[in-house]
């Protein structure tokens, strides 16, 4: 399939050919780079070139059909949630906007659809929920004490210790735990920032609404990125470069000269740069001149999560799970993470009649089942679903999932900040070097990880870039920080660094 092509990269200096020349090249069809597109157009710069490594654009909302013929559907394999909808008088969250427009087929995921498990088969866990929940409060609270005292950060582990939450080797609680916390942000509680797991889904959560709507239409959740792309572009427009792997870039404070595996180049006055903080982390680009130290600290300081969604399908007469449950938790006796959440898709609001169901992994659990063959993956899910269904459940007549984190134009799910960071440290990130800019859901301070991060970097780098193209203003690009600071103060707290909403706003809730 097209997610595993095209790998090696091409040697810059070998290159012969005249540059295509534009005005603002756009390095990747994701949900950024389009949004980019269109707000270059609606700020009158139709000038440019969007260069993309596969073969239709929308990047890491992606699909595939899976099922046995006759019985098939199109599943999500990246992005599947519109995560927080709107609480008028509240703003509403853009893809919220996008997916009505484009009738998006959707179902509201209700969290509380919830049936819990552990190796010997049904057992009631759920009180624990209660437990975290009130911990998360105290956690939220202290949270709010660290951004505005300009103290320093901890992990999101220590704060729930202090806050009384001790899981430890209760592994029920784990499980809870993981629900919670890594079903999100990909990452543990040890791994991840506590303030700033706390902005992130506040400034989405409570901003626009607690809700999370599961999208599964048959024509792709990419479907919104598609038909806001055909807004300004023809059909078979030009400006997109399909098929097309920049391995080079080549920047400097006059114009960016991308480099593409195929030989071909592009001159550009600008350029706009969405590619993961998986690709950045990787060889997969060179960048001449080397990028400058705080640069490349903002780079490798964010980490690359990897969640991954494993998909099985049952005969639909022998579905064996409450059809009436969304989501079934499964508390292994042994290791953390190992199998622990499935999400029915045969069941009212979804596809009934679909025999699916799909079980999510996270990080090392994630980096296991990518290093493993199908059939070892398929007959640990199968262990897995016998201690908690029984041992004569069928065998699944249709079985995939994607390995995001060997995928080269991804390397990975969505970035997530690592305990210790600070906005200072993520302005590097997502900051301009000369006329190469860069956007996507990772430089986005607060919805990072989200596609709405996405489509707010994507059309603010192009507003500014349009300014300064249009009218001469806004050229002078964004603030970074070669000498950074233990911690940010509160007054840094702005538009410069990509602070857009505050994380107190409360419409959601
Ligand atoms: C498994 C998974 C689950 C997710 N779940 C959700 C969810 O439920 N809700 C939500 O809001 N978000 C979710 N996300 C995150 C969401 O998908 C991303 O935030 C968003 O799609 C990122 O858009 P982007 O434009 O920043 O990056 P991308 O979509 O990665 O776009 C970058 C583009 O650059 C291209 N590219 C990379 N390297 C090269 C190269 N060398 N040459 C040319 N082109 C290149 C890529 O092909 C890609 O099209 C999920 C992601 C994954 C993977």
């Amino acid at each position: 399939s097209s997610l595993y092509r095209r790998q090696g990269s091409y040697n810059a200096t070998n290159s012969t050919t005249t540059c295509q020349k534009t005005s603002v090249a756009i390095l990747g069809a994701g949900m950024a780079g389009i949004t980019a597109a269109q707000g270059l157009t609606n700020n009158s710069v139709t000038d440019f070139l969007i260069v993309e490594y596969n073969s239709d654009i929308g990047g890491r909302v992606a699909h595939t059909t899976f099922g046995v013929p006759n019985n098939s559907y199109t599943i999500e394999l990246g992005a599947n949630w519109v995560q927080g909808i709107a609480t008028p008088p509240g703003p509403e969250n853009p893809i919220w906007t996008l997916a009505q427009l484009y009738n998006l087929t959707n179902t509201y995921s209700n969290y509380s659809s919830l049936e819990t498990f552990n190796q010997d088969g049904a057992t009631d866990y759920t009180g624990l929920i209660d437990d975290f929940d009130n911990a998360y409060s105290t956690v939220e609270e202290q949270a709010g004490y660290i951004l505005t005292q300009n103290l320093q950060d901890m992990s999101f582990r220590s704060a729930l210790s202090l806050a009384g939450w001790k899981p430890g080797t209760d592994m029920e609680a784990q499980t809870v735990e993981w629900w919670e916390f890594d079903f999100e942000y990909g990452y543990n509680p040890e791994q991840s920032s506590d303030l700033f797991a706390i902005v992130n889904y506040n400034t989405t959560f409570y901003q626009y609404s607690d809700a999370n709507n599961y999208v599964f239409d048959s024509r792709g959740y990419n479907f919104i990125i598609k038909e806001t792309a055909a807004t300004f572009l023809q059909p078979n427009d030009t400006r997109l470069l399909l098929d097309t792997v920049v391995t080079n870039i080549s920047y400097s404070d006059t114009g960016v000269t991308v480099y593409n595996q195929d030989g071909s180049c592009i001159d550009a006055d600008y350029a706009i740069c969405t590619f993961s903080v998986g690709v950045l982390q990787s060889d997969a680009i060179t960048f001449s001149p080397e990028l400058p130290y705080w640069k490349q600290m903002g780079i490798e300081t964010f980490t690359m999560a990897t969640y991954t969604k494993i998909f099985l399908q049952f005969p639909p007469d022998q579905v064996f799970w409450n059809k009436s449950y969304q989501y079934f938790l499964y508390a292994d006796p042994d290791q953390r993470g190992y199998y622990p959440v499935f999400q029915s898709l045969d069941g009212p609001g979804f596809l009934p009649g679909s025999g699916i169901i799909f079980v999510t992994v996270t990080q090392d659990q994630s980096y296991q089942v990518a290093a493993q063959d199908d059939a070892t993956t398929q007959a640990q899910v199968m262990a897995v679903l016998r201690s908690m269904f029984g041992a004569d459940i069928p065998d699944p007549i249709a079985f995939m999932y994607p390995r995001w984190s060997l995928i080269p134009w991804a390397y990975g799910s969505y970035s997530n900040w690592p305990t210790g960071t600070t906005l200072e440290m993520h302005q590097n990130l997502r900051a301009n070097v000369g006329r190469l800019y860069f956007a996507g859901e990772a430089t986005s301070t607060e919805y990072y990880g989200f596609l709405h991060g996405a489509f707010f970097e994507g059309q603010a780098v192009a507003e500014q870039i349009a300014d300064c193209i249009t009218t001469g203003t806004n050229c002078s690009g964004e603030v970074d920080y070669p000498v950074l600071h233990g911690t940010t103060p509160y007054s840094e707290y702005d538009e410069a660094n990509g602070w857009m909403v505050s994380s107190f706003l409360d419409y959601g809730f």
